[in-house]
């Protein structure tokens, strides 16, 4: 896949580019990342890229023209690259707030451009003329749109073919189907004088399946009870349901 994003901040990208299973995956040449900055693409003696608000009102607006500058020159490099129709991605307050859903729809993009915002915003213009689609992470105010775009490419490139280690592991994340995830352990088998489930250490792969769904369910039941109305069960799991609250009501 194909990244490119517009900031002023491009050093704070190293956190998904030199480490874990993001680093990996540029590293292996499962994507293409780059870093513009629109500074870069200022003509004034002073590299402006934001100014006062018309209008006034507290703190400044990033300037027009720097980003569509940066925003040409991100998709001329597409062009250059082989892609053609790259979407721009505003990271906003005011866009839709990701989801899984959400993340499954970008990630199947061939290429994408990302642009995040600093101070209080960029100018409308840039927004009616370039952006197409805006992504919040949540309703809660950050410094800028960077460590939302990370939020959001961390959770798009692990969702790439071959990126996780066991495909699997990442077609079973609770949020595919809707349920939170079960408790995990490893050694030791006691700790603290907590012992493991025991469950788990029977090699009894169905009754464990079981066991871990049912933890699944119980947890979005306590913790998020909205979720569930999205949740698809297998016939196999509306039994075990079944069973569990035959052999409570016992
Ligand atoms: O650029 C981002 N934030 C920087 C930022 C924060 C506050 C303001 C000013 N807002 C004034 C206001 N709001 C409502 C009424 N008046 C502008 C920009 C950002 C991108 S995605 C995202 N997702 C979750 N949270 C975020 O902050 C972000």
């Amino acid at each position: 896949m194909w990244l490119a994003v517009i900031t002023l901040f491009p050093d704070m990208f190293h956190a998904i580019t030199e480490s874990g299973i993001t680093g990996r995956a540029i590293k292996r040449n499962q994507v293409q990342f780059c870093c513009i900055n629109p500074r870069d693409f200022t003509t004034d003696n002073y590299h402006r890229v934001d100014d006062r608000p018309f209008g006034g009102g507290p703190g400044m607006v990033m300037l027009a023209e720097p980003l569509e500058k940066a925003i040409l020159h991100a998709k001329a490099l597409a062009v250059s690259a082989g892609y053609s129709k790259v979407p721009v991605v505003y990271m906003s307050p005011q866009g839709t707030t990701l989801n899984e859903a959400g993340v499954k729809q970008l990630v199947e993009h061939d290429g994408l451009i990302v642009l995040c915002g600093r101070y209080e915003g960029i100018d409308e213009r840039i927004i009616e003329q370039y952006v197409d689609q805006e992504w919040s992470i949540g309703d809660y105010v950050l410094t800028g749109g960077e460590l939302p775009a990370m939020v959001m490419l961390d959770s798009m490139i692990r969702r790439l073919p071959d990126v996780m280690s066991d495909q699997q592991s990442a077609e079973q994340d609770s949020f595919v189907d809707g349920l939170l995830d079960c408790p995990h352990y490893t050694k030791p088998d006691v700790f603290n004088g907590v012992a493991v489930p025991a469950v788990l250490k029977t090699g009894h792969h169905l009754n464990i399946e079981k066991w871990r769904f049912l933890q699944r369910y119980q947890r979005t039941k306590t913790r998020r009870p909205e979720l569930l109305a999205s949740v698809q069960l297998t016939r196999q799991q509306k039994k075990w349901l079944k069973d569990d609250v035959d052999t409570a009501l016992s």
